[in-house]
């Protein structure tokens, strides 16, 4: 069986560790990091087949030998952590999609891949399309918008929220419109599926982000074109039970992918 280490105990982390541990996905759960180490020792206490090493460093991580890295923290872990993995040759599935818009970042764990072989993954999240996407990238996508509606608590603390009322808004309000690699800086926890489309599409989308009093989904559109097809997509996602800011669906398919990784089946979609 493969053999899984997870940086970053919140959220995400602790549905991985879930999901290793009930055998959904097969796989050894074999160490966790977080900077604040009790959330990583709460999350063990609660499992139930196996008791992963709750590691002091990356270093110590690393010494449990993964086969693969899940990265559930911040954009800033991709950045400290993720060539140190690469060059071990280690995969690394990263999260925090928004840090590998920076190009000086995605250019260094990029080369870092390179030199070993080792693979970095991408969920595709609470968004569906990317396979036509990196088809349609082949002969250059030349229009890409993003339109996220999301209910004004799944924004709130949100850098770019800030000055906005949110508990006030009556109507739906236009709070962000501009690249996406300004849009995840601003809203770091909303909208790394804008960085997993400009990836696939190998251009930045459009980002327009509207909170919206009026839904309870988490609601995703996106628009493409280039000289080969259109593409329209309307992903209305329930937000997830413990992170309203998380649509239910991007849990899924980070749970998807990691089963394809680990798995003998591999289905190749996204
Ligand atoms: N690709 C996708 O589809 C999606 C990706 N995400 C992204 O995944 C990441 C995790 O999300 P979620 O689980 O909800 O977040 P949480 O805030 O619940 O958990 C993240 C944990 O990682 C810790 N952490 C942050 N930075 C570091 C670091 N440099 N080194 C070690 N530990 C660190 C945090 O500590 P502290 O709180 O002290 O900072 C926190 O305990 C986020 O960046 C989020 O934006 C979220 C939804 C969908
Ligand atoms: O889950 C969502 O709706 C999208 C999201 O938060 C992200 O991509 O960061």
């Amino acid at each position: 069986m493969k053999r899984v280490a997870v940086i970053g105990c919140g959220n995400i982390g602790t549905e991985i560790a879930r999901a290793v541990d009930k055998g959904v996905v097969r796989a050894r759960l074999v160490a966790l990091y977080d900077i604040e180490p009790g959330r990583c020792r709460r999350l063990a206490s609660g499992l139930e087949r196996e008791r992963p090493l709750i590691a002091e460093s990356l270093g110590q991580l690393l010494g449990q030998r993964p086969d693969l890295v899940v990265e559930a923290a911040s954009q800033e872990a991709v950045r400290q952590y993720g060539e140190q993995i690469l060059k071990r040759g280690i995969d690394l599935v990263v999260l925090s999609v928004g840090a590998l818009l920076d190009s000086e970042t995605r250019e260094r764990l990029r080369g870092a891949a390179e030199a070993t072989g080792a693979r970095i993954h991408v969920p595709s999240g609470a968004v569906a399309g990317l396979d036509a996407l990196k088809s349609m990238s082949l002969v250059g996508v030349d229009r890409l918008v993003l339109r996220t509606r999301k209910p004004p608590r799944a924004l709130a603390g949100a850098p770019g929220a800030r000055g906005v009322d949110l508990e006030g808004l009556r109507e739906p309000r236009l709070i962000y419109r501009g690249p996406a690699s300004e849009a995840v800086k601003l809203f770091p926890a909303n909208v790394n599926i804008a960085a997993a489309l400009a990836l696939a599409a190998g251009r930045e989308p459009l980002v327009e982000i509207v909170a919206d009093p009026t839904v309870d989904r988490n609601i995703h559109e996106v628009e493409a074109e280039s000289k080969v097809s259109r593409l329209h997509i309307v992903v209305e996602n329930v937000p997830s039970p413990r992170n309203p800011r998380t649509s239910y669906l991007a849990l899924l398919s980070i749970i998807d992918l990691l089963r394809s990784l680990t798995g003998s089946v591999y289905i190749i979609a996204g």
